[in-house]
């Protein structure tokens, strides 16, 4: 079963994207960096800013990331706020790992990217580095964000968004505001997609008006 949960976030927060010199990826080392996606990770279309934290999160990163863990504990019954640790429910309905649900701090990593209108992030799966779950808060723009099965054929513009066998697609609508959970079998044998050039961004047969859009993912 594919897990992948969306939470509307009681409201709406601003995101303050930290600040620092151009840097090379590294580490648990607490640096930050902001820098245009050119470093390769991914072989087509990104985000033109994005910023990366690693190691211990700034005070404002933190709080989202104590709010994330308080919505998965209010939106999952399976789960005993008062009794860390204990699980409930069945495991794979956990919209979060369970077992990594009460480290301390929850997140240590965090990337946020501003993408313009037109810009969006080609399929992929995220890097092996980082653990299973993985918080999406976006910001500013909504979006459709599409799932596809590691291996299957890729579809895109240039053979009319067909592809034979026929492509199984989950499209996740991101409002903003909204916090996207992704675990399990959707982190590691899916790869997500947000491709917003003209004509691809469609949600109940509209075709959504883009703006800016800001996303702060948050790893383990
Ligand atoms: O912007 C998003 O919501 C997703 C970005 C993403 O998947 C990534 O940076 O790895
Ligand atoms: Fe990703």
């Amino acid at each position: 079963m594919m897990k992948c949960t969306k939470i509307d976030l009681p409201q709406q927060r601003s995101i303050k994207t930290p600040t620092g010199n151009k840097s090379k990826r590294s580490e648990g080392c607490g640096c930050a960096g902001i820098f245009s996606r050119l470093d390769n990770s991914l072989p087509c279309s990104s985000p033109s800013k994005m910023a990366m934290r690693f190691g211990n999160l700034p005070a404002w990163a933190s709080e989202i990331s104590d709010s994330i863990r308080e919505l998965v504990l209010l939106n999952d019954p399976g789960l005993d706020p008062m009794n860390s640790g204990t699980y409930y429910g069945a495991e794979e309905e956990c919209a979060f790992p369970s077992d990594l649900l009460w480290r301390e701090p929850l997140f240590d990593q965090l990337i946020v990217n501003a993408y313009q209108p037109g810009e969006g992030i080609c399929a992929h799966v995220d890097l092996m580095r980082f653990e299973d779950g993985i918080a999406i808060v976006s910001l500013e723009s909504s979006c459709v964000m599409h799932f596809t099965k590691v291996g299957q054929p890729h579809c895109d513009a240039a053979n009319g968004g067909k592809s034979h066998p026929p492509t199984t697609r989950i499209p996740v609508y991101m409002t903003p505001g909204s916090l996207v959970l992704i675990s399990g079998e959707a982190r590691y044998s899916w790869k997500h997609e947000i491709n917003r050039k003209p004509g691809f961004q469609i949600w109940e047969g509209q075709e959504l008006n883009q703006r800016r859009r800001i996303s702060g993912l948050y790893f383990i």
